[in-house]
């Protein structure tokens, strides 16, 4: 079976590079945004006429939810336009797509967990560029899975756990929101549920939510990503309500995920065992290298 990765360079395209080294039958073509740009269908078509891949796991995304807010045309160009041309090519060479989608479609005015057949109403540009690429997926092709899946997080690149790793390591302030509740995410969890996905080449495609479980504030997250580290007498961590920023989030952005865990027989962990897992990992690694 062949699998290509775009995106591969991504924080979720390092996950799946890593967890994909214990798997075997499957040959990975991971490529970058300098190798595919997925905006280019000179690029894209070709490609898919000599390689053929069975699936396609779409990482390839403009994730900056600020700066998104300033540039809407090369969002929806990254996020909706591309995963068109995506879409159209996996249809006609029978690939089927594994596309990552987000909690930021909903507008976080629901009081429990979304299901997937809850409305949608982003309330930012990413958001919205994100929805429109789902669209594309589902008007375009049937053999499709889109995920959603919510505040992703690794040891890999830019997101939210490495920012305060680094300013806990800085001794910096930190003043974190309580004003979103969502749940953190680590992206090898993720990682391994579509190499499963995909292992069990199975046909019960659509729309499915997967995130870890549980609920969490940003100020939450933050405060057991420095007990773990034993940052939290170093560091002035305050919670505070309000911290401005462009782009509007939802205030609440928890997914339910009873449909990915009965149909895919998965037990999905807790975002607080997740968290604590991979900074076990992060340190041993270190403690190898030292
Ligand atoms: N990060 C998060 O918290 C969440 C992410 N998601 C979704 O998960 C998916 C993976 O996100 P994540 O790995 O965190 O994001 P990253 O920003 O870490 O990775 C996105 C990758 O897409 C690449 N890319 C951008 N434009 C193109 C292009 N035109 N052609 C090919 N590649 C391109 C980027 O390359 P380069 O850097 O070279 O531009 C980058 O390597 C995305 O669909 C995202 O929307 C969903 C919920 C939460
Ligand atoms: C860095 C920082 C952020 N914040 C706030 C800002 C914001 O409200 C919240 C999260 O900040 P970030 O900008 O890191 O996260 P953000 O870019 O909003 O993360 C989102 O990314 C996209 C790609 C998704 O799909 C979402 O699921 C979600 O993960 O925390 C603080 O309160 N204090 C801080 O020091």
């Amino acid at each position: 079976m062949k699998v290509l990765v775009t995106g591969a360079s991504g924080q979720l395209g390092k996950c799946l590079q890593k967890q994909s080294k214990t798997t075997s039958g499957i040959e990975f073509l991971f490529e970058t945004s300098q190798t595919l740009d997925i905006t280019s269908e000179e690029a894209l078509k070709p490609y898919f006429q000599e390689h053929q891949p069975d699936f396609c796991i779409n990482c390839a995304a403009y994730t900056n939810v600020e700066a998104a807010e300033d540039d809407k045309t090369r969002a929806f160009q990254v996020n909706s336009e591309a995963v068109k041309s995506l879409a159209r090519l996996c249809k006609i060479h029978q690939t089927k797509l594994v596309h990552v989608s987000t909690d930021y479609v909903f507008d976080g005015l629901k009081l429990s967990p979304y299901v997937e057949t809850d409305s949608v109403r982003p309330i930012n540009i990413y958001g919205a560029s994100k929805l429109q690429g789902e669209t594309m997926v589902l008007e375009h092709m049937h053999s499709y899975f889109i995920l959603r899946t919510s505040w992703l997080y690794s040891e890999f690149g830019h997101n939210f756990f490495n920012t305060i790793l680094k300013k806990g390591e800085e001794r910096a302030e930190l003043n974190i929101t309580t004003e979103q509740i969502g749940t953190p995410t680590n992206a090898n969890d993720l990682a391994k549920f579509i190499l499963n996905l995909i292992a069990a080449d199975s046909d019960a495609f659509g729309l499915y939510h997967y995130s870890n479980t549980g609920e969490a504030t940003w100020y939450d997250f933050a405060r057991l990503i420095l007990e773990e580290k034993q940052l939290e007498k170093e560091v002035s961590l305050k919670a505070t309500f309000s911290y401005p920023t462009k782009a509007r989030r939802p205030k609440f952005s928890v997914m339910d995920k009873s449909k990915a865990e009965a149909i895919f027989q998965t037990q999905i962990p807790h975002w607080r065992e997740s968290l604590v897992g991979l900074l076990k990992e992060v340190n041993q690694d270190l403690g190898h290298r030292e």
